[in-house]
């Protein structure tokens, strides 16, 4: 089975977006060590069912990051639930879990299901606002991450800047507070030295829009962390 803790990149690809099958080939078979299948708005089944589809033709694991209930389908690998920890609603730290529980506890496997401490820290991210969220102090995104670590013990601490690329010193002392939860960092990776510079603090990469502005790019992120294949 896949262990995620050894982890270092991986691509998201939105399914409400279109990507050709040379590309999908391409980013399947680039060395990642997956494909998280995940966005914000216009995520809907058929565009999810396409994308887990075309991707299944290769080998590389594949994850739903969940973003609706009706998107929901079997045969991914993975599942992961973002829990908005700077969400000013309920809903999105515990409330559409909350409702998802009720309604599918008998079809959930606890061994494929991991949660994501999520802290959103790009105002400008189509999910911040979607998601309700409010704007983060350091100190706010240090205690975010101690309380994933120690008080929920999450498997995974997302700081996600979606859209911009953040300030790599911020990722390093996020680090610092994580030894059992990992560290995912994602937001505008779109080049082998941004990639490689916050790989030497989160532990794994997610790059998502290059993917769709500069597939060349996005493909030499790969590399940077991985070294070649
Ligand atoms: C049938 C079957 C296989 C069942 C499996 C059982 C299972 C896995 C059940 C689910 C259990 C469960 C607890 C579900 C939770 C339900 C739920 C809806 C929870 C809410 C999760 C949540 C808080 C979602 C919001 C977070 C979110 C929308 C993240 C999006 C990711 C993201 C930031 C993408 C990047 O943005 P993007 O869209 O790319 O932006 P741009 O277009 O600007 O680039
Ligand atoms: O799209 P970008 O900015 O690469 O961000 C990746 C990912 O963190 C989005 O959820
Ligand atoms: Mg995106």
């Amino acid at each position: 089975m896949y262990n995620m803790k050894e982890w270092q990149h991986i691509f998201k690809l939105d399914p409400a977006k279109e990507i050709g099958d040379e590309e999908l080939e391409k980013i399947c078979e680039s060395g990642t060590d997956a494909i998280i299948v995940g966005g914000t708005d216009g995520v809907t089944l058929d565009g999810v069912l396409d994308l887990l589809a075309r991707i299944r033709r290769h080998t590389v694991p594949v994850i739903l990051e969940i973003s609706t209930m009706d998107s929901i389908t079997p045969g991914f690998d993975f599942y992961y639930v973002p829990m908005v920890m700077n969400s000013k609603d309920k809903q999105w730290i515990m409330g559409l879990h909350h409702e998802a529980v009720k309604a599918y506890r008998d079809m959930m496997h606890w061994d494929e299901i991991m949660m994501e401490g999520y802290c959103v820290i790009n105002p400008e991210a189509k999910v911040f606002t979607h998601t309700q969220c409010e704007l983060p102090s350091e100190d706010d995104i240090i205690a975010y991450a101690y309380m994933a670590e120690h008080m929920y013990k999450l498997p995974i601490f997302y700081l996600e800047n979606s859209g911009a690329y953040a300030d790599p010193e911020l990722v390093g002392k996020v680090k610092k507070q994580l030894s059992n939860t990992l560290l995912f960092y994602g937001g505008g990776i779109a080049s082998p030295e941004q990639a490689s510079q916050m790989k030497q603090y989160a532990d794994v990469i997610i790059v998502g829009n290059s993917v769709y502005d500069n597939i060349k790019a996005a493909l030499k992120t790969v590399e940077a962390v991985k070294g070649k294949k």
